[in-house]
């Protein structure tokens, strides 16, 4: 085939008479592709640079074209000036715009989509499907030399500040090449945000670091092919202005699936055993008004009726106040980032240098703490609590229940191997983390702890909230925003999981800290 025969099309109105016209005349309605791309020359130059495997070249132009084929960390190219008249994508950026768009949030991504491009039909929108479906595979087939069937997605995606997709890899059956025909406004910089990030992958293949990093473009259309390691994302929006935004046609041609490596299993967390702790140095922690027996009743009945309760001024103030300046005075290497990307992005600390820090480790872990979540919760995580069931024929006990060592032994401990993973993490900008099964496997049942500090001036809108949905299903079912001094319990089964939603510029320069983790009746038992 020789597809600059195929590209003669007729040339596009002006832009007056097009409005005029736009609704009625859909035959004069056409993309007309950048004749520069469908030389034989170009072709043949095309094909050339898509399948050199030598990455010596971070990224191929093409035949002194506004063609660029990124070779690194994946191919993904990037043609500009992608129709010769850009008549034609105003004309489809005012229908696009007419659309009725719904707002998209959950833990990968915060944006706006349109209704389905397969059921509409206005002149622009249905002579780009033509164009894409027909045409354009054919020159993607040539150059990539993918085989592509007909199947082929479409959807209009329109990101507005603060709105962000995180790190993924497209990877769903059947899809080839993803595709992305840029249509934000011309006067579009990086300093809007929205770039296209393409990621390397480690020695495991996960997402590691972003090495290229396309800014979208008015005109340009960006493909590249959809493996397992095509780890890409649309970092945020940062343009604030309200009309401006990084509208796009986006989606999939598809072509035969093929098999894909095993999903990598994260290797299995430390859990750490209750410990000793001196007991009046548990007391100078923890708020007295959390030891009281009747506190406790109260916090305890609400619990299990809401299986999560928010207490307020957890620790001792003086406390608090220590904690928060120690941890805003560590160094930066004393953080450090976890990922990998499509999974979580946020640091941790595991520093011992500061007295105050490790004494709060020791609290959290400590026998008495696990016998206090107990006494707040009725979950049997000490060998001494009193659940509700090893409870019911003994009168209540008036003696302080914080400490295990001071009271007498309820129920029975035989079953029982109680343990938790706990780390220090701070929260900025850029932070979030993915739904995830990390801490359910094999365990039905497990108690979130999250202890939140430094959370001043913190906002909803700025993301950063703890929020919980049941698997397989978009509703939250609880939302938890960061708070001073608050600690979080939540207990959650298998079918239960959570994310932090991503943190947006709209933070600034806040950062907060929590101490969060997981506590457990016995170990999970991981295959
Ligand atoms: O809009 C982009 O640049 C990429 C979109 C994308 O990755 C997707 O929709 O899966
Ligand atoms: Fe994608």
């Amino acid at each position: 085939m020789n597809p600059a025969k195929k590209f003669k099309g007729k040339h596009l109105q002006t832009k007056s008479a097009q409005s005029n016209r736009q609704w009625q005349v859909t035959d004069l309605v056409q993309p007309q592709f950048n004749s520069k791309y469908s030389t034989e020359e170009f072709l043949r130059a095309a094909a050339d640079a898509w399948s050199l495997t030598e990455k010596q070249d971070k990224q191929v132009q093409i035949a002194e074209t506004k063609c660029l084929v990124y070779k690194y960390p994946f191919n993904c190219c990037q043609l500009r000036n992608f129709v010769d008249d850009d008549s034609f994508l105003h004309q489809l950026k005012h229908e696009l715009l007419s659309l009725n768009f719904h707002e998209k949030s959950n833990d990968l991504y915060k944006f706006h989509q349109s209704q389905d491009l397969k059921k509409v039909t206005t002149a622009a929108v249905s002579a780009l499907k033509k164009f894409l479906y027909s045409d354009f595979r054919q020159w993607l087939i040539q150059v990539t030399g993918i085989e592509l069937n007909s199947t082929v997605d479409m959807s209009c995606a329109r990101y507005n500040h603060t709105d962000v997709l995180l790190c993924h890899d497209d990877e769903l059956e059947g899809r080839r090449i993803a595709y992305i025909l840029y249509l934000v406004d011309e006067d579009w910089t990086s300093a809007d945000g929205g770039n296209l990030d393409l990621y390397t992958v480690d020695e495991r293949k996960q997402p590691d670091r972003i090495v290229t990093s396309l800014v979208p473009v008015w005109n340009s259309l960006a493909f590249f092919s959809v493996t397992p390691t095509s780890f890409h994302q649309v970092s945020e929006i940062l343009a604030a202005s309200s009309n401006k935004c990084r509208l796009s046609v986006s989606g999939w041609f598809h072509g035969k699936p093929f098999k894909r490596p095993p999903t990598y299993i994260e290797p299995v967390k430390y859990l750490s055993k209750p410990e000793d702790m001196d007991e009046d140095d548990f007391y100078t922690w923890i708020s007295p008004a959390y030891l009281d027996p009747s506190t406790q009743g109260d916090v305890q009945s609400t619990f299990s009726d809401k299986s999560e309760i928010q207490l307020q001024e957890f620790i001792q103030p003086d406390k608090y106040g220590q904690l928060c300046e120690a941890l805003h005075s560590l160094q930066a290497s004393d953080w450090i980032t976890q990922g990998p990307a499509n999974k979580r992005n946020y640091e941790c600390s595991e520093s011992t240098s500061l007295v105050v820090l490790n004494e709060a480790r020791k609290f959290f872990h400590s026998e008495a703490f696990f016998l206090v979540l107990s006494n707040l919760t009725g979950l049997k995580l000490h060998r001494l609590a009193s659940t509700p069931s090893s409870s019911e024929n003994e009168s209540s006990s008036d003696e302080k229940p914080s400490n295990g060592t001071s009271k007498s032994k309820k129920g029975s401990s035989s079953d029982i191997d109680p343990c938790c993973r706990l780390q220090v993490s701070r929260w900025q900008t850029g932070c979030y983390t993915m739904l995830s099964d990390e801490d359910a496997h094999g365990s039905e049942y497990a108690l979130d702890v999250w202890f939140f500090l430094s959370a001043d001036h913190w906002q909803l809108p700025h993301g950063g909230q703890v929020s919980y949905i049941a698997r397989g299903e978009d509703e939250e079912l609880l939302t938890i925003c960061p708070s001073n001094n608050c600690l979080a319990l939540v207990y959650r089964d298998q079918d239960t999981m959570r994310f932090v939603k991503h943190i947006n510029s709209l933070s600034g320069d806040l950062k907060h800290f929590t101490i969060n983790g997981v506590y457990y009746d016995r170990p999970p038992n991981r295959e």
